[in-house]
């Protein structure tokens, strides 16, 4: 049987005013139904890059992605987005940021009361019913990105692909906006595949952490297996010798095998 989404021998290269760049090569991924990955890699090494392929947001010069036996040729409303930093209209409301959404995907086959039973549940999945009529300048920035949550989750995407949710977030918010993920993953059976450059989260989060060499030319180093039973607790995970080793293997792959050496202008 083949896997939900699989990258096949994927390669970017950018034309840029220098020439060709290759970002990445000979990407092989398979993912499967209800997994949480995660993608790590020191900046620049293209984890944002193969994101936007699943996202099919950008087009790979090499290779093949598909989604549930389609090939992606492009962005669809099976594969929802977050981005680091939320991508709320201004001018609208929370409820009509969400609705939007919902509407796009929905209107086809539901009238407005059910769009609107859908936007409502989706606020308050998120714990955000309480903003519903208030403006994107009118909240906090974990606030922001709980909306832009619900937004993807309302759009009832198979596959949830998130660049760095949480990397503008202060350490508490992020813990809390964690396990929240957690919790709503856990209920909607998900597909969640997520950039961080955040290694605790990526142990916290994951059942499989993707671990990605430096550029150019980047591709898959290494994959670790979480193996780690849901729910998780993050305070007594802590101390668990599972989570103690997956740590420790992403940081030895990061820091000592794989270290970023900044190039110093001369
Ligand atoms: N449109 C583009 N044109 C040219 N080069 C690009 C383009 N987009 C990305 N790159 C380059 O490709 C490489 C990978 O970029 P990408 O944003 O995917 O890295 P990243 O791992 O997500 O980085 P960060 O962690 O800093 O966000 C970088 O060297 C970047 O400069």
């Amino acid at each position: 049987m083949s896997a939900f989404i699989e990258v096949q021998g994927a390669e970017v290269t950018f034309q840029t005013r220098k020439g060709p760049f290759q970002a990445l090569r000979d990407i092989d991924l398979k993912i499967e139904k209800g997994e949480f990955v995660t993608l790590i890699g020191h900046s620049g090494c293209g984890k944002s890059t193969l994101l936007n392929l699943i996202a099919g947001l950008l087009a790979p010069t090499g290779g093949v992605l598909i989604c549930d036996n389609r090939e992606i040729k492009g962005p669809g409303p099976e594969r929802g987005v977050v981005f680091q930093n939320h991508s709320l209209l201004p001018w609208l409301t929370c409820f009509d940021n969400v609705y939007l959404a919902v509407e796009r995907v929905f209107s086809a086959t539901e009238g407005k009361p059910a769009l609107k039973a859908r936007t409502a549940a989706a606020l308050e999945l998120v714990g955000m019913s309480h903003a519903t009529h208030k403006r994107p300048h009118e909240i906090s920035g974990g606030m922001k990105q709980r909306v832009g949550i619900a937004r993807a989750l309302a759009m009832e995407p198979k596959v949830l692909l998130m660049d760095e949710p949480f990397g503008a977030l202060d350490a508490l918010t992020r813990a809390k906006l964690q396990d929240e993920l957690l919790k709503i993953v856990a209920r909607t059976k998900s597909t969640v595949v997520m950039v961080t450059h955040d290694v605790d989260e990526a142990v916290l989060l994951s059942d499989r952490i993707v671990m990605m060499t430096n550029g150019p030319s980047a591709t898959i180093g290494e994959i670790h297996d979480v193996r780690l039973a849901h729910p998780r607790d993050r305070v007594a995970l802590a101390e668990d010798p599972v989570y103690v080793q997956a740590r420790k293997a992403v940081i030895d792959f990061l820091y000592t095998r794989h270290a970023h050496v900044e190039k110093v202008a001369a």
